[in-house]
């Protein structure tokens, strides 16, 4: 039976390799993707890993119809064997209803790659479809870790180290982004509640110790 799976995990954890391996040994063996990305770090039409590898993608645009443009692709004498949406926490909800009908109605295996939760820890609405309608959920074997060595479950998203809590839900960026811009960085539970990174736990740690205070 054909699947929509969604392989979720934090930024980092490997979703976009495990994409290119999909689609390397489905593509050895004769069978064509359709591949969908959005807004990947490495330009439009693309879809990369932070291992070097990159392929050519669709590029999906707001309000475009993932469905029909299988449809069309198959129309014209093109042949689609499975589909692979990478960043697809970046498709609409109403973008994934397509994806299920891709594989409920052409019968295709459907793959989708993306982060659940945002900066704030918010569901992104695209990932919260995804987890409403996917046959499977596979969260990455390979774990990123928090500066403190447990598993990383959460996405913070810093400046010059320091955690923000405020901004736009969308704004496309890296794990290791210099000191001054907008950047990423991969915590546990416990330190994205106390917006702990690992600049500001080095700045802890090297602070003077701070003299007991004896209760009032
Ligand atoms: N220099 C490196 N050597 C070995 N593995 C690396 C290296 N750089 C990145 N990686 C691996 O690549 C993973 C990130 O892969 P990527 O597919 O870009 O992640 P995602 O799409 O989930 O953000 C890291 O978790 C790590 O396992
Ligand atoms: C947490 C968070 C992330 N993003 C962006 C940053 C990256 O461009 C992608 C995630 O890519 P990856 O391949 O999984 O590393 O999402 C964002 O726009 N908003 C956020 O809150």
């Amino acid at each position: 039976m054909p699947e929509l799976v969604f392989f979720s995990g934090t930024m980092d954890c490997g979703k976009s390799t495990l994409a290119l391996q999909i689609e390397h040994n489905r593509s050895a063996r004769g069978l064509a993707g359709m591949i969908f990305t959005r807004d990947d770090r490495a330009g439009q039409g693309k879809l990369s890993s932070r291992l070097g590898l990159v392929t050519d993608a669709t590029e999906v645009e707001d309000g475009q119809d993932l469905y029909a443009h299988v449809v069309d692709h198959l129309s014209r004498g093109g042949r689609v064997d499975y589909v692979i949406a990478d960043e697809a926490q970046f498709l609409s909800p109403d973008q994934i209803d397509q994806l299920a009908r891709v594989v409920d109605d052409l019968e295709l295996d459907v793959y989708a790659f993306g982060i659940t939760t945002d900066f704030r820890s918010k569901l992104f609405p695209g990932s919260q479809r995804l987890v409403e309608l996917a046959d499977r959920v596979e969260v990455l074997q390979v774990e990123a870790l928090c500066w403190c060595g447990a598993r990383a479950t959460h996405n913070a998203r810093t400046v010059g180290g320091v955690m923000v809590v405020e901004g736009a839900q969308v704004v496309v960026g890296d794990v290791a982004q210099s000191p001054d811009e907008i950047g990423y960085e991969v915590l546990c539970r416990r330190h994205h509640r106390r917006r702990a990174t690992a600049a500001t736990a080095r700045a802890g740690a090297l602070s003077p110790d701070v003299l007991p205070v004896s209760p009032a």
